[in-house]
Parts: structure tokens; sequence; C-alpha cells
């Protein structure tokens, strides 16, 4: 049964309780560029504290580099090293885990911020924002020369989708049964400043449903995500906690690493969602509506 957040005594033990605080993104600090109230408000007061800071997205499209450049315009303060994405697990889980041969390249669905990850861990691609494949031209397999070199396609949030990129990533995937397929992360939604959206896992589906086969997802709520995160930083789990609006990534992310997770409506997740007849069995340990709730805490 999770807690509800109601009282500044309630966030004021909260506070009290945890000293490293990680936040997933959209939905929870932002839609799209439209911060969130209070966000600043919190987040500033979290630091105030000295509390160790966070920031744990499965939104592929930035680097971490390029998200600092949100969180300066946005005027959030955030430093690179507190900022880990679902571009950056993907490229490391190839760098480091599977040690993707120096010779060998990866098929890109997905846009900038992979793309900078890739290049950050030295993995050759192609696809991605190639103009030749960001193209509504009709797809012609007898033209396609297949890249001997691709050992994994990868496949992130890409506002550019088309079915030329889905036609070569699935020759890349049929025709070398050896090639990886991986999902950066597999959100079914976006909360955009405007309203939802498909999301990254709404990408891969195509190719999941013409395969026949899942990914392997490098976001949350996988173990990749914290590994990357623990190989950084060094924090105590038990007075950690998860902050997060989608029930099947962050809070299932939280708990698959033994961190305490909060909840907050102002993203993916409504109160029709953990309440009542249809609730998700996903139950995290505290329920707030905004992050913002906890300005209530006078410092
Ligand atoms: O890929 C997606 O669907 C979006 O990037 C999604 O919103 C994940 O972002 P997060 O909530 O983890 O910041
Ligand atoms: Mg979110």
């Amino acid at each position: 049964m999770s807690v509800r957040l109601t009282s500044a005594q309630d966030y004021a033990s909260l506070l009290d309780r945890y000293d490293t605080w990680m936040f997933d993104c959209d939905g929870v600090l932002w839609h799209g560029d439209r911060l969130i109230d209070g966000v600043v408000e919190v987040l500033g007061m979290l630091r105030r504290k000295n509390k160790k800071i966070l920031f744990v997205t499965n939104n592929a499209t930035k680097s971490r580099k390029s998200y600092k450049g949100k969180f300066d315009q946005l005027g959030v303060e955030a430093h690179v090293d507190e900022i880990y994405g679902s571009a950056y697990a993907a490229a490391v889980y190839l760098s480091t885990v599977i040690k993707l041969p120096k010779e060998k390249k990866v098929y890109v669905i997905g846009q900038a911020g992979l793309e900078e990850e890739l290049h950050e861990e030295g993995i050759a691609f192609l696809g991605g924002t190639d103009p030749a494949d960001c193209t509504l031209a009709p797809f012609s397999l007898s033209d396609f020369t297949l890249d001997p070199d691709v050992a994994a396609v990868v496949c992130g949030l890409d506002t550019q989708i088309n079915y030329t990129k889905l036609s070569k990533a699935f020759q890349y995937l049929t025709r070398n049964p050896e090639c990886l397929f991986i999902a950066t992360n597999e959100d079914s939604t976006y909360p955009s400043a405007d309203g939802l959206l498909p999301g990254a896992g709404s990408i891969s589906a195509p190719l999941r449903f013409a395969l026949g086969k899942d990914p392997v997802c490098t976001g949350k709520p996988s173990r990749t995500m914290l590994d990357c995160i623990n190989a950084k930083v060094h924090y105590n789990p038990e007075r950690t906690i998860m902050v997060g609006d989608r029930l099947n990534t962050d809070i299932l992310f939280g708990q698959g690493g033994g961190l305490a997770t909060l909840l907050v409506l102002t993203g993916i997740t409504s109160e029709s969602d953990i309440t009542g007849p249809n609730a998700s069995p996903i139950v995290p340990d505290y329920v707030t509506n905004s992050l913002a709730d906890i300005c209530a805490v006078t410092e």
C-alpha cells in the first residue's frame, strides 16, 4: 500500500530519510520544454540541504551534454555528471558490456543525442539523422546494400521515423542472425508540453512485430541504467529515493535497485491507475500530486 503524502510533516520526514534523490525528467520536471511549477524551488531546497541529486531519463533524444543545455535554458541547476539518459546507457552497454569491436557499427533509429553518446563511446554508426535515411521516398530493397560491419540495431525515440529506417533495420536484423536488437527504452508514450505522443516503445514496436522478437532494453527499468549510475556515483540505496511518473519504468527501476520510490501524478500515471478495481500491481512507496508539494516544507 502506498503512503499518500499530504502534510508538511510528511515531506519533512521524507527529506530527513533520503540523502540521494534520483529524478525522472519527462512528466516529473517538465513536459517537453515547459517546466512543471515548483521544480526549481524544490531542487534548490534539496541542494541547500546537501542532498545528492541525479537525473535519470529514458529520453534518448538528447545526450548528457545536450541535456545540460536544456537544464541551463530552463534555469535549472544541473551538472553533466548528474545526468543519466537511456542514450548514454545504450552506448555504455555496447562499449563495456557487449564490448563491440572497433571495426563494427550500429544502425541507428534515433536522434542526435543517441548519435552523440555512441560517438562519445567510440562506436561507429549509420542511419539516425543521416538525410539519406530521413526520407519519405519509397524504399527500394534492390537498391539497398547491406553494410557487413553493422553488428547491432539501436532504436530510440525518433520523430523522423519512416519506412526506410524500419526496412533497413529489418534487413540488418534478419540477414545477420548475430545482429543485436537494442531499444534505449520502451516507454509507450511521451508527455509533451501539449499532450501525449507516441514514445520510444512505439517506435520500436513495428520492428518487434515484424521480427517476432523483443529487443534488449537498456533504459529504465533495466539494470543496465542503474549499472551505469553505480559505475560513476557512490550512494546508499537504503537512503535513496527514485521520483518518477511512470509505474512500469521509474517505479520498477527504483524497486529493482532497492531504492524507495515516489510517484508523482504530473506525468503518465493518473489516480485511476493506482486506485480502484484496475489499479496497477506496481505499488510505489509514496505518492504525491506533484514534485512541487515538497515546497510545503519550511527550511
Ligand atoms: O522515449 C520516450 O517515450 C520519452 O523519452 C519518455 O518520456 C521517457 O522520458 P523520462 O520520463 O524517462 O524522462
Ligand atoms: Mg517520465
